[in-house]
């Protein structure tokens, strides 16, 4: 259940009417619900109420500063993969004791930044990447927490570009070669070794491949503590799935996600991180947008809306369905028609959707693509030289906008024109 409701025949953000948005705001324009977001943290630590945990919000999925705040205000950890994604967590208040560090390519700038402003664990990928940290710690003085990435070859069954789990993926060590790379780790200066992690991939609408990759975390942390290492931290990932549209059949919630993790590794006493983003946020945003013209082509109709693939990349990127809704409720039993939702870009993948059921819609008509809150405002460009799409929170009936539309002005401000040109 999302706060996106329709309430006196028009689409609603909690108790504020989309169309008020849209005519303060200006549109295309992501709009995220509070308290859907707060109600989709809670389930998690419900999920994970039977043991002590750190649910760890993926700031890749939304990294704007008034979500990171409020996440954080709940008591939430961050999973960060990025100097910037870092400082954002520490900008929005997060302390650095509660920042994960995932990502195979972290430079060493960013390490230390990492090192200077604080650390829960590093999720070490590679051992590359395990050595120049060992390094960059000793040269510092230093010694961090960390966990070790294992790949374990489980297929999660979810779209290829997003899958991360298996073999021939970039992603971890191969977990059959993790007893000789812990101990390397535990030999070496600056790193304190004291958990394992792992993640999948995202969008996963299956509890089957957890529950494969949790047993195999399960059996690596035993042999591991035999081995003498004190494994007190597993870094579960995140990865489950939303609901896109809402005829289909809903993935399972993060209460029987919770139920997988205590049956696989719940016996082993250790701390439990999770790393959700999408199944927080994806549900608590939708991309707000307006018809510019109606344009009755040969074949087929087209809506041209002024959202574009630039604002919502996931449908041209992943070929991924967005459910769109017309703002002012249809009237029951209102005839609808195939549309083909486009937008301004220049480019045939600009396109939304092919052959849209919706009701009869005029220029100026505002629409709704929803589960836009997560991988949308994060993957947006400029792209056709469009200003950076805003981002707005609604909690009960009001709303601020958290993150501006940048004037032309501004834009062009940040580009110059060396003097010898
Ligand atoms: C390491 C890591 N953690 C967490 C996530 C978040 O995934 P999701 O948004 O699917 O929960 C991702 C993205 O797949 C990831 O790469
Ligand atoms: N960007 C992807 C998710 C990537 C997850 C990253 N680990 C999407 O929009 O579905």
């Amino acid at each position: 259940m999302d706060h996106f409701l329709y309430r006196n025949g028009e689409l609603h953000a909690e108790d504020v009417p989309l169309s008020c948005i849209a005519s303060q705001v200006g549109s295309p324009v992501y709009v995220y619900s509070a308290a859907t977001l707060t109600r989709h943290f809670g389930l998690f630590r419900q999920a994970l109420d039977w043991t002590e945990h750190l649910v760890c919000f993926a700031v890749k999925s939304n990294s704007n500063l008034a979500v990171l705040k409020l996440m954080g205000d709940l008591g939430a950890g961050m999973d960060v993969v990025s100097g910037g994604e870092y400082a954002r967590a520490k900008a929005a208040g997060v302390p650095g004791d509660r920042i994960v560090f995932s990502g195979v390519g972290k430079t060493i700038p960013e390490m230390r930044m990492a090192i200077e402003g604080g650390i829960r664990q590093f999720n070490i990928e590679s051992e590359p990447e395990m050595r120049a940290l060992s390094a960059l710690c000793v040269s510092m003085g230093a010694t961090v927490p960390v966990a070790i990435r294992v790949n374990p070859d489980v297929d999660a069954k979810t779209h290829e570009k997003i899958a991360t789990g298996k073999s021939d993926n970039k992603f971890g060590i191969p977990i059959s070669r993790a007893m000789e790379v812990y101990a390397e780790a535990a030999s070496l200066p600056g790193l304190r070794v004291v958990g394992v992690d792992v993640h999948i991939g995202s969008q996963l609408t299956d509890l089957a491949p957890f529950r494969a990759a949790y047993l195999k975390v399960a059996e690596l942390t035993r042999a591991l503590r035999a081995e003498g290492h004190a494994i007190t931290r597993l870094d579960l990932g995140g990865g489950l799935g939303i609901p896109y549209r809402r005829d289909n059949s809903a993935p399972p919630l993060p209460i029987e996600y919770g139920q997988v993790i205590r049956e696989t590794v719940g016996d082993l006493g250790c701390e439990i991180e999770i790393e959700p983003g999408r199944n927080i946020v994806g549900n608590a945003g939708i991309l707000l947008s307006r018809v510019i013209y109606v344009k009755n082509g040969e074949a087929r109709d087209f809506l041209i809306v002024d959202a574009a693939m630039n604002d919502l990349l996931r449908p041209a990127m992943y070929g991924a369905h967005h459910d769109i809704v017309p703002v002012m409720e249809a009237a029951v039993g209102a005839p609808v028609r195939p549309y083909d939702v486009v937008g301004p870009v220049c480019e045939s993948g600009d396109t939304f959707q092919k052959g849209a059921d919706l009701p009869a819609l005029s220029a100026g008509a505002l629409i709704a693509f929803r589960s836009a809150g997560a991988y949308g405002a994060v993957m947006a460009s400029e792209y056709n030289s469009r200003p950076l799409v805003p981002e707005v929170l609604v909690q009960g009936d009001h709303f601020a906008v958290i993150r501006a539309r940048p004037t032309y002005d501004e834009m062009l401000g940040r580009d110059s024109i060396p003097a010898w040109l």
